[in-house]
C-alpha cells in the first residue's frame, strides 16, 4: 500500500463519522430522508482568548461538496460494516440509495478572509435532512482547522505590522494534510510566503527559504561555508549566522557580502535562530549598517509567536524585519482546536411549514438558535465594523432593529437606519449547483488585510479584547425564547 497515493486519490465522501451514515440510514428507513431541514455552522468562543476569528476553508468545502458522491468502492466498503451480531449494518437497498444519491443542497456561506465572531453562522445548509447530516463532519473538519490557523496567522500579522512573515511549519505540522492546509490558512491570514514546496505548488503560494545549520556544519569553517553558498546562489543569500558565535557569524557574512558586492550581487540578509533575538538583532544591525549593508534584512526564527514578536518589536526595539514562524502557528500551539459546531435549526413538517428547533443546555451559550439565519454586518460611515445582527430570513426586520445579546437578554443595542450594511451569508450552491466563483488565494489575502483595517484596535488586542457586539435581532430573540419555553413546558 502506498499511503500518500491511496489517501489522495480516493473519493472523500466517506470522510465522516459513522454515526452520520447510521442516522442517514435511520432517516431513510423511517421515510423522512428527504424532509427539508436547515443546519448552521458556527463557533461559540473566539480562539486564543481573542476578540475575533478569520474565516477560512470554504474553497475546500466547495471542492468536497462538488465531488460529493458515493463511489462504487465506498458502497462496497459500507456493505462490509457489521453490527454487534455480525450482520451487515446497512441493508442493500439503502446502499443503492446512497450509490444513486445526487448532491442537491442549497448552501450559503461567509467568504474566506472575512472576520467572524462567536455565534454567527459561517455556513447555512438547507435541503434533505439526510444530505445535511452526511456533510457535517467534513465541513467542520475543514473549517475548524483552517479558520483556527488563519486566525493565528492574522494575529501574527497584527503583531508583525508591515514586516515580512514566512511560514516555516511543515516539519512540525499535524501530518500531511495538516501541513498543507495550515500553509493555505497562514497565507490567507496574511503570511507572505511559505517554505512548504508542495503546498506552494498546489495552492499558488509564494515559496521562500534560507539555509540550515547543516550547510555550515558540513564545512570545516563557517566563512568557507558562506563563501560556498554565495558561489552557488549569489542572488539568494540570507546567511544563517548563529551556528557557533552569532556576532562573529555576522562579521563573516559581511566579508562574503563584500565579495558579492564586488561581483555585482547583493547580500539579502542574515538569519538569527537562537539566543537573545533582541540583543543580537540590534548588534547585528549596527555591524551591517557600519559595513554599508543598510538594506540587508534581519530574519529571525525560533519558537516565535504573536506575543514574542510583539514584545521584540514594541518593548525591545529589536531590529528584525522578517519573521520565520513554524511550530506555534501550524500546530496552533496555545489552542489546538476551534470548537465550531453544526446544529439543526429548522425542519419542515408534512405541510411543508418550517418548525424551528433548539438544542437546550444548562450553559446558556450552548443553547442553539432556531431559524433560517442570515448575518447582517452594520458599518460606520468610516467603514469600520459597528455591530453584527443575526436574524431569521423568514421574518420582517425593522429598519431600526434592536440587537439582543444571545447570552444575556438584558444587553441590547439599537441600530439606526442610516447605517450601511452587508449580508455576509452569500449563495454558494443552489440545489446542488455551484453558483459561486472562489476568488484566488491572493484576493482572499487582500480581503483579510482590508477586513483587519475595518476592525477596531480594541477588538484586535491580545489581552482582554473588547467584545464586538453580535446580537440576535429582537424578533429572532423572541422566537428563540418561545421555542425554549415550549420545550420546557
Ligand atoms: N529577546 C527575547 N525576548 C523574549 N524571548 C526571546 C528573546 N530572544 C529569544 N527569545 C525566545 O526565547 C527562547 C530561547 O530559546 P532557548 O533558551 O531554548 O535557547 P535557543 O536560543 O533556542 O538556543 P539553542 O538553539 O542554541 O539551544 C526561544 O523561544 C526564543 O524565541
Ligand atoms: O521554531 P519554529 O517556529 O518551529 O520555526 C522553524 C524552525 O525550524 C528550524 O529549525 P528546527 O526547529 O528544526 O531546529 P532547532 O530547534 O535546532 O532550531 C528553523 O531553524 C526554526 O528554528
Ligand atoms: O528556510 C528556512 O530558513 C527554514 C525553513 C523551514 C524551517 N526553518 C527554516
Ligand atoms: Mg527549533
Amino acid at each position: 500500500m502506498n499511503i500518500s497515493q491511496d489517501l489522495y486519490r480516493t473519493s472523500l465522501t466517506l470522510l465522516t463519522d459513522l454515526y452520520q451514515i447510521t442516522m442517514a440510514y435511520g432517516y431513510w428507513k423511517k421515510g423522512f430522508a428527504e424532509k427539508k431541514a436547515v443546519f448552521h455552522g458556527y463557533f461559540r468562543k473566539s480562539p486564543f482568548k481573542g476578540g475575533f476569528a478569520l474565516n477560512a476553508g470554504l474553497a475546500y468545502v466547495i471542492d468536497f461538496l462538488n465531488n460529493f458522491s458515493f463511489a462504487d468502492d465506498d458502497i462496497e466498503y459500507l456493505g462490509t460494516i457489521t453490527d454487534a451480531e455480525g450482520k451487515p449494518l446497512f441493508e442493500a437497498d439503502f446502499l443503492e440509495y446512497l450509490r444513486n444519491l445526487k448532491f442537491d443542497l442549497t448552501i450559503h456561506a461567509i467568504e474566506e478572509g472575512t472576520i467572524i465572531f462567536p455565534n454567527e453562522p459561517f455556513i447555512r445548509v438547507k435541503g434533505s435532512l439526510l444530505q445535511c447530516q452526511l456533510i457535517e463532519t467534513a465541513l467542520l473538519n475543514i473549517i475548524n482547522f483552517q479558520t483556527l490557523i488563519a486566525t493565528k496567522a492574522a494575529r501574527l500579522r497584527i503583531a508583525a505590522k508591515d514586516d515580512q512573515l514566512l511560514e516555516f511549519g511543515l516539519r512540525r505540522a499535524q501530518g500531511i494534510d495538516g501541513g498543507i492546509s495550515a500553509t493555505r490558512a497562514a497565507y490567507i491570514g496574511g503570511f507572505n510566503a511559505t517554505s512548504n514546496v508542495l503546498a506552494a505548488k498546489l495552492l499558488d503560494i509564494p515559496v521562500k527559504g534560507t539555509h540550515a545549520h547543516s550547510w555550515i556544519m558540513s564545512y570545516d569553517d563557517e566563512l568557507q561555508a558562506f563563501k560556498a553558498y554565495a558561489d552557488v546562489m549569489p542572488s539568494n543569500c540570507i546567511f544563517l549566522v548563529d551556528t557557533y558565535n552569532t556576532l562573529e557569524g555576522v562579521k563573516k557574512a559581511i566579508i562574503v557580502g563584500n565579495s558579492l558586492k564586488e561581483k555585482g550581487y547583493t547580500m539579502n540578509g542574515i538569519r538569527l535562530d537562537s539566543g537573545d533575538l533582541s540583543y543580537l538583532s540590534i548588534e547585528a544591525r549596527k555591524l551591517l549598517d557600519a559595513a554599508g549593508f543598510t538594506q540587508a534584512s534581519i530574519v529571525a526564527s525560533n519558537d516565535l509567536d504573536e506575543y514574542l514578536i510583539n514584545s521584540l518589536k514594541i518593548e525591545q526595539n529589536a531590529k528584525i524585519n522578517v519573521w520565520g514562524v513554524g511550530t506555534k502557528l501550524v500546530t496552533s500551539y496555545d489552542q489546538p482546536a476551534l470548537g465550531g459546531v453544526y446544529k439543526l435549526s429548522a425542519i419542515q413538517n408534512e405541510k411543508e411549514e418550517w418548525q424551528y428547533k433548539v438544542k437546550l443546555s444548562e450553559q446558556i451559550n450552548k443553547i442553539s438558535t432556531p431559524g433560517i439565519l442570515q448575518v447582517r454586518r452594520f458599518k460606520n460611515s468610516n467603514g469600520k465594523f459597528n455591530a453584527d445582527m443575526i436574524f431569521n430570513q423568514e421574518d420582517e426586520i425593522s429598519s431600526n432593529p434592536i440587537l439582543i445579546d444571545p447570552n444575556n437578554g438584558i444587553r441590547s443595542k439599537k441600530i439606526d437606519k442610516s447605517k450601511n450594511y452587508e449580508d455576509l451569508l452569500i449563495p454558494i450552491f443552489e440545489n446542488g449547483k455551484l453558483v459561486y466563483n472562489s476568488p484566488s488565494i491572493h484576493s482572499i489575502q487582500l480581503k483579510t488585510v482590508k477586513e483587519l483595517s475595518q476592525l477596531d484596535d480594541s477588538i484586535k488586542r491580545f489581552y482582554h479584547p473588547h467584545e464586538y457586539p453580535v446580537g440576535l435581532e429582537s424578533t429572532l430573540y423572541n422566537l428563540k425564547m418561545n421555542v425554549i419555553h415550549q420545550l420546557k413546558s
